[in-house]
């Protein structure tokens, strides 16, 4: 009997090369200050979370697993992909510490979103377009699928906040977690090597993370609202919103706030903003 695992591994996918990332990412000047690989772990949200609650992992770490057999995504979700087949990374950051109002973190997810797509727009010519508040879609014959999402956590006890970015590469139809997923294969990337697809995430992530800390977490001076607004696969599209207490909100979806939340336009003039809890859905237009 051909199992799950058995049936990925046929596809002997090459490892990361740690070595090289470390050498090209980790100096003294830079965002990154110590970057692990691991072959396989539960979730590198989780681990990099407890690292850093116990003092063994400081600000700019980044932990990256070639598997994670107990991935975490938004509202309670499992992340999964096979083994080798994405990027699957958390880092360690301190926006507070850097100077941003606590009322503003919750543009973290968002501009990890635009550096994310930044680069795989560079990197691996492919468009993947930001559905609110973590997707990040990607166009498989004509149909906008989810290709990344990205999971902010605080740290207990004020160590920061571990962001974690999960993005398929290189799964094919068949080894989709779920239909309605995919990946940058499927978009017809024109790369599929995770190394230089992960430098260039980083580096953007950094470039953006430095931009925005530097304004105080101010998204529109950082250039970062315009960013997001241009690479938003919501604004600007008609959206059904459940609510977090029950119900649901039907409008179209206008602007993200200085608070990253989503403003909704009603049928009845009402402009709601809605909080990252809430689930979003775009409709057809
Ligand atoms: O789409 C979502 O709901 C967010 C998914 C985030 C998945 C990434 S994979 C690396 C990091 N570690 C985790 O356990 N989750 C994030």
């Amino acid at each position: 009997m051909t199992t799950e695992r058995s049936r990925w591994s046929d596809l002997d996918r090459p490892p990361l090369n740690a070595r090289a990332l470390r050498e090209g990412l980790t100096r003294p000047d830079s965002l990154w200050t110590h970057l692990d690989v691991v072959a396989s772990t539960g979730s590198t949200n989780a681990d990099l979370a407890e690292a850093a609650r116990a003092g063994r992992a400081r600000a700019g770490a980044v932990l990256i697993a070639e598997e994670q057999t107990a991935g975490r995504g938004r509202l309670g979700r499992t992340w999964s992909a096979p083994p080798r087949s994405g990027l699957f990374f958390s880092a360690l950051l301190q926006p507070e510490a850097d100077g941003v109002p606590p009322a503003r973190l919750t543009w973290l997810p968002l501009l990890a979103g635009v550096a994310t797509a930044a680069a795989l727009s560079r990197a691996a010519g492919v468009d993947t377009p930001l559905k609110w508040p973590n997707d990040l879609l990607v166009r498989v014959d004509g149909a906008e699928r989810k290709a990344g999402g990205i999971l902010a956590e605080r740290v207990e006890g004020g160590s920061g906040v571990v962001l974690g970015i999960g993005l398929n590469v290189s799964l094919t139809e068949a080894e989709l977690p779920v239909p309605q997923a995919g990946s940058l294969l499927l978009a017809r990337a024109v790369t599929t090597d995770r190394d230089p697809l992960l430098r260039a995430v980083l580096r953007s992530l950094a470039e953006w993370y430095t931009r925005w800390t530097a304004a105080g977490g101010d998204a529109a001076e950082a250039g970062l609202l315009e960013a997001y607004a241009a690479g938003s696969a919501t604004l600007g599209r008609p959206v059904r919103a459940e609510l977090p207490g029950g119900g649901e909100l039907l409008g179209e979806a206008v602007a993200v706030d200085g608070e990253g939340r989503l403003v909704v336009a009603t049928g009845d003039g009402r402009r709601e903003p809605l909080a990252a809890a809430d689930i979003v859905h775009l409709r057809a237009t």
